[in-house]
């Protein structure tokens, strides 16, 4: 149909030259000038298509036609409401007059009502006995063909004010429109030929390229949206992870110091100070500064008997303490340094100290009631950077996000930390998890969790979990029965499984291009 349009159009042209008025074709399966407002977009449509070719040239005339309302559609299919009643009723003469409630009953209420009074207008009915008649012989249902004008053209010829007079009718009303007149272009020719749009190895190879027609690039049309101001995939990712703990209840703590002392990276947490992972190899260490400020002085000193001589139901490593392996500064490994600073200040009433983190009782601290050990459950998470020194690879960078949480309450058991894993991890959308039994310094039992991975079907390390020792809880002042759940998460796996990448370096490199989803540039992260 469109290429039809455009062959009428250049063939109207050949013919006369110029087309005045796009109103006066008649287009392809019509009998009518296509002098309504449908059909002038349609020709709009292929006019752009031929302007667009250079082909020909068209300037736009604005008028203000007219088309019909429902009601107005009825009269030039049915007639008017008076030519209704008109051929209702009987000649005078023929059959009995008709009453008003007949006639309801043939045209309806409403066409009874208003019909009635212009038929007597018109002359063309009358009263006898009671009842109506025809008086006139003959009509010219004007208003019905006034409504047929009005659609086939838009207006009516006789003028302006009977068109006023139908718009009060509410029978028609106004509606902008456009037509067109059309001249040749530089590139006029009868005969439509599709440019191409791509310039091809085989338009090159056979010499086509010379004579065929191209397609004109649109420099108005707007570009594809740019991917400005969006998150990056690990931020994303974060912000999902930080609101499932926010809905499960979980306060998220405070890990901007990425330097942190061994002591609270590690002998805090039990590890030995002979343990490998505080090697050079594995561990970044400061050269300047290279020494922490002291720790707290008295837990230090329960932390180091721990370490060297036990207690607390341990025989301790009973090995030689350093204390210049415990103020060494390093990049922190894991965001556990953090959970344990947490946690000492969380036992600061156990240990019959101020509260810290409440600044009224900071300086008056309450003495405790009679029965009250000081300790309150909390639940922490964090999401923040650690540093290892690894080599790298594709899937390893010496630095990376762990995602950590702490549980802290009476009576927990490793059920519950299962049950805290499954929930959590659901809510990501991972459901298959399995357990499997495993060695942290600082806790004691120690759980790997594994994810079945459906794209790769095999089962991936996600996190590593535990419950605290005693050797790291009790120096810090908690009471016995209080057991404290801790884990750490990947941030990367997560969000590589999620977009489908293969390589961090891709994550965190300067160019963020992601396998699969880079060729589209609809596509935004
Ligand atoms: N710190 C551990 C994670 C962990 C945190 C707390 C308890 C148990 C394990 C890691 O680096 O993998």
């Amino acid at each position: 149909m469109a290429e039809a349009i455009q062959q009428l159009i250049l063939d109207t042209l050949d013919k006369f030259g110029t087309i005045q008025d796009t109103r006066t074709l008649v287009l392809p399966g019509h009998t009518q000038p296509a002098a309504n407002h449908d059909s002038q977009i349609i020709i709009l449509g292929a006019l752009n298509s031929l302007a667009s070719r250079e082909m020909i040239t068209y300037t736009t005339q604005e008028t203000v036609s007219h088309v019909l309302t429902p009601e107005g559609s009825q009269i030039a299919l049915q007639g008017s409401h008076e030519a209704r009643v008109w051929a209702a009723v009987p000649f005078k003469g023929e059959g009995a007059p008709m009453t008003p409630k007949q006639l309801e009953e043939r045209v309806g209420a409403d066409i009874a009502k208003i019909g009635q009074g212009r038929a007597f207008k018109n002359k063309w009915v009358g009263k006898e006995g009671g009842g109506l008649v025809k008086i006139a012989s003959e009509i010219v249902d004007v208003t019905q063909l006034e409504m047929r004008e009005v659609d086939s053209s838009g207006t009516l010829k006789v003028g302006e004010k009977e068109l006023a007079e139908l718009r009060k009718r509410k029978l028609i009303m106004q509606r902008k429109g456009q037509w067109f007149t059309v001249r040749k272009g530089p590139a006029f020719s009868t005969s439509i030929v599709k440019p191409e749009t791509d310039l091809t190895i085989d338009m090159l190879a056979t010499g086509s390229w010379k004579t065929s027609t191209y397609k004109k690039y649109n420099f108005d049309a707007e570009g594809l949206p740019t991917n400005g101001g969006a998150l990056h995939p690990l931020l994303k990712v974060r912000d999902e992870i930080r609101n499932i703990f926010l809905e499960m209840g979980f306060a998220e703590m405070p890990t901007s110091s990425f330097v942190e002392s061994g002591f609270w990276c590690f002998d805090a947490l039990f590890v030995p100070q002979q343990h490998p992972a505080r090697e050079v190899q594995d561990t970044f260490y400061l050269s300047d500064p290279s020494t922490s400020l002291p720790p707290p002085e008295a837990y230090y000193s329960r932390v180091c008997k721990v370490h060297e001589h036990g207690g607390y139901g341990s025989t301790g490593y009973r090995a030689p303490w350093s204390d210049a392996e415990s103020r060494k500064l390093l990049l922190r490994t894991h965001t556990t340094a953090s959970s344990a600073a947490m946690l000492w200040k969380l036992a600061a009433k156990c240990r019959g100290e101020r509260d810290e983190d409440l600044a009224g009782e900071a300086a008056h601290p309450t003495p405790l009631k009679s029965g009250d050990d000081g300790f309150r459950p909390a639940k922490l998470f964090s999401i923040d950077r650690v540093f290892r020194n690894e080599t790298m690879d594709a899937t390893h960078l010496a630095e990376f996000h762990q995602v950590e949480g702490v549980v802290a309450d009476r009576g927990l058991t490793l059920a519950d930390l299962i049950g805290f894993m499954r929930v959590f991890f659901k809510k990501m959308g991972i459901e298959n998890l399995r357990f499997k039994p495993a060695y942290n310094p600082y806790t004691e039992p120690s759980l790997e969790i594994f994810a079945f991975h459906p794209q790769l079907r095999k089962w991936v390390e996600v996190g590593n979990s535990g419950m605290f020792r005693p050797e790291m809880l009790e120096p810090m002042g908690f009471p016995k029965d209080v057991h404290v759940h801790g884990w750490g998460i990947g941030l990367e796996r997560p969000t590589m499984i999620r977009y489908g990448i293969n390589n961090i370096r891709t994550l965190v490199g300067h160019k963020v291009s992601i396998e699969g989803v880079e060729k589209s540039p609809a596509v935004r992260f």
